[in-house]
């Protein structure tokens, strides 16, 4: 586990204006008590760490004090910046939630004026609270990376049969892995095969709802033919539908290759669970995936309230 030492903890009244160091601050549902930033948004609470601010008295050949970015929280032991959306870091009883790395940056702010080169439009991160209570100077954060949750459910009587092997479940696996692994952020991977029945799919999916996957993919059984039963059972559990998504990629799949068309394939959202119904052959997968994985980094934040454009 990764600790953050709190090397100073700051506030001011002012936005725009550099923090000056406390030794305890209360955290409140809305950010730091007596702190200009403090309030309904989702930029409640921001951190810096001494590593970022060593560069910042590299790049501009002169010391910062702590507070001087503005941060509410100047922290050791990690490279904030490396943190993912939704990470969260705690100590005792505060539990705090990235919401944003970096930010844009505002000219004519009196931090530029005074700093020359800002570093925390680049490397200071920005939480909401999820748990309030109180922070000391030395307090210890320790940094939980938030687990990609994910479900895959293949539906395929033949497979379930052992007639042949199913490779689309394992493959979506390799595909949603290969993409966050690549953004270093951790999963955990559910992948069940069942055949196409109603009841066995309901279960299913209200495990991996109750479970509270991120992400659930099923893939199989979104045809016309009798047996193919997915999408209509996916609808009805669904609180959300997001029809553009399915609509472009039948759209575009299937005004090369017609038969692309008759997939019935929808995506949707059920609590924070994101669902996506496709197709059964491994090509169709991958068409699919191509597309919407492109989407996830958003739809994740968007069904956990964090709208940041
Ligand atoms: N899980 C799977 N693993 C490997 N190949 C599969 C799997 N499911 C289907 N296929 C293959 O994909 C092709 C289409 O199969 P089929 O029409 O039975 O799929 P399906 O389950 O009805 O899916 P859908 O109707 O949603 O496209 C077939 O060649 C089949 O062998
Ligand atoms: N809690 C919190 N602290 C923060 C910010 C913020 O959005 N939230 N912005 C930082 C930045 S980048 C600057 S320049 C100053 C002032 O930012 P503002 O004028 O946008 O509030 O506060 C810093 N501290």
């Amino acid at each position: 586990m990764i600790q953050v030492t709190i090397k100073s903890l700051n506030l001011s009244e002012k936005k725009g204006t550099v923090k000056t160091p406390v030794g305890s601050v209360e955290i409140t549902e809305t950010g730091v008590k007596d702190d200009a930033h403090a309030g309904h948004w989702h930029r409640q609470v921001s951190l810096l760490g001494t590593e970022s601010l060593k560069k910042a008295e590299e790049q501009n050949n002169r010391t910062f004090q702590y507070g001087d970015f503005g941060e509410n929280i100047t922290t050791e032991g990690l490279e904030l910046y490396k943190a993912n959306i939704l990470d969260r870091f705690q100590a005792g009883n505060v539990i705090l939630e990235v919401t944003q790395i970096g930010k844009k940056c505002h000219k004519g702010c009196e931090i530029m004026k005074i700093s020359g080169n800002c570093i925390m439009p680049v490397e200071g991160i920005f939480c909401r609270v999820i748990q309030p209570g109180e922070l000391r100077v030395n307090d210890v954060l320790q940094y939980i990376p938030r687990q990609i949750k994910i479900a895959v459910i293949t539906l395929s009587d033949r497979a379930y049969k052992g007639i042949y092997e199913d490779k689309s479940g394992p493959y979506v696996t390799k595909m949603l892995n290969d993409f966050f692994g690549e953004a270093n952020r951790p999963v955990t991977v559910e992948q069940i095969l069942i055949p196409d029945d109603e009841t066995m799919l309901e279960n299913e999916l209200n495990r991996a709802v109750e479970n509270e996957a991120d992400i659930i993919v099923t893939t199989g059984g979104t045809g016309i033919g009798s047996r193919d039963i997915t999408p209509d059972v996916v609808k009805r559990l669904l609180d959300k539908e997001i029809p553009g998504i399915m609509e472009l990629i039948r759209y575009k799949y299937g005004s090369v290759k017609p038969n692309a068309l008759l997939s019935r394939s929808i995506a949707g959202v059920k609590g924070k669970s994101l669902i996506y119904v496709l197709p059964g052959s491994v090509k169709a997968v991958n068409e699919y995936l191509t597309e919407i994985i492109p989407t996830l980094n958003h739809s994740i934040r968007m069904v956990n309230d964090v709208d940041v454009h």
